[in-house]
């Protein structure tokens, strides 16, 4: 159980600066989650976590010491990767041991440590099969049985079940927690699946172009994002945005309006002085054929299974709504009415969020 400590990090490839500056804090014991778009730098910061890249300016402290220099064999991490290689000639069992028996780790601990791995992985009976016998959920479950006897300190872990279909991946996630809660190593996990972050991690850490956009629970990145790209990456469908004139009190979309409440009209006072994006989250629309003050055209309906979405236009700009079902007139009005508790207001300039005068707040979530 130790801790990882980011002072200011860059790593640049050539001219290319794929780490911009990271600040950050991994708490022994945790499960962080590095999420972003593809090639926003979760591998990369990954990977200098394990000592395969080198970083290019600051400070990486593992344990209190600074890492920089040290190579990955020191470091005490165990690694899966989404492509892991199994040895092909080795059996589940050898595969399984291989690096603890290159350390020399006594006979009878390695028993141990294997027993109980093939246990909670559901190995058991499996352990003379080759890997080529296996399923492809089986093979992962046996890279990950190789990493958590290695019992390191910092267990990091690239899209790992990106391999499996979408059964097998819900029940290697439930896997996944409980080893963590057995072993509580300090774990970081990347991957660009926002249901595998808000499931897998204690905390996630959203990035874009090597910067770091929020770092908080799931329930706040969820529900209180940080700026407009981190309202955008995560739910789907999206967090719908919209321009927005703030006046006296109301909201306005083009010639469309509506009141704030008193506690956010004091909000956005205050904020008034730069431009406001407003933001919410399609399951935070109601649709109605009653009249209310805000009012859209329905353009499609999506079947999602449990619920629709209708695709509308609002002031000239596409909104996407949740609704429990699909008799929507399609290419007419029908009115809106937002969420009052749910809505998000954005400084345009900056992106970030003016904050949350309703709904509740967090320690770790600070007020822009
Ligand atoms: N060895 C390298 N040399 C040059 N550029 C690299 C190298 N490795 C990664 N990059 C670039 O750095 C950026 C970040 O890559 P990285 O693999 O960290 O992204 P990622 O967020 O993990 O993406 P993905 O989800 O697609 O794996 C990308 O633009 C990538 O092309």
């Amino acid at each position: 159980m130790k801790e990882i400590h980011f002072e200011d990090v860059k790593k640049n490839y050539g001219q290319t600066e794929v780490v911009k500056g990271l600040n950050l804090t991994i708490e022994k014991g945790e499960r962080l989650i590095l999420l972003g778009p593809s090639g926003c730098g979760k591998s990369t910061t990954l990977r200098l976590i394990a000592g395969l890249e080198e970083i290019s300016s600051g400070k990486l402290i593992m344990d209190g010491k600074v890492v920089n220099n040290i190579p990955s064999g020191k470091r005490n991490v165990a690694m899966v990767f989404q492509n892991y290689a199994l040895y092909p000639h080795m059996t589940v069992k050898q595969n399984i041991t291989y690096a603890l028996r290159m350390k020399k780790v006594p006979k009878k601990e390695i028993e141990l440590r294997l027993e109980d791995a093939l246990k909670m992985l559901q190995l058991n009976g499996l352990e003379e099969r080759l890997p080529k016998d296996l399923s492809g959920g089986q093979r992962q479950r046996v890279a990950l049985a190789r990493a958590i006897v290695k019992q390191a300190d910092y267990f990091l872990l690239d899209e790992p079940l990106s391999n499996l279909d979408a059964q097998l991946r819900v029940s290697a996630r439930k896997e996944l927690v409980n080893i963590h809660e057995k072993y509580k190593q300090t774990i970081v996990y990347v991957t660009h699946d926002q249901i595998e972050a808000m499931t897998v991690g204690n905390r996630i850490a959203l990035l874009n172009e090597g910067v770091l956009q929020m770092l908080d629970t799931p329930e706040n990145v969820y529900h209180h994002p940080s700026n407009i790209f981190t309202a955008k990456f995560i739910g789907a469908p999206p967090t719908n945005i919209f321009t927005m004139k703030y006046q006296d009190g109301d909201i306005h979309f083009g010639t469309q309006s509506f009141s704030l409440s008193p506690e956010w009209a004091k909000k956005v006072y205050e904020a008034a002085s730069s431009q406001l994006v407003f933001g919410i989250r399609p399951e935070h629309i109601e649709l109605s054929t009653e009249p209310q003050a805000l009012h859209a055209t329905v353009k499609s309906i999506e079947n999602l299974g449990a619920e629709y979405a209708v695709y509308l236009t609002f002031n000239n700009e596409e909104m996407i709504a949740l609704s429990s079902h699909k008799y929507w007139p399609l290419n007419q009005q029908v009115y809106v009415r937002f969420k009052m508790e749910h809505i998000h207001l954005f400084d345009k300039a900056t992106t970030n969020s003016i904050g949350y005068p309703i709904a509740y707040k967090n320690k770790s979530m600070s007020l822009n």
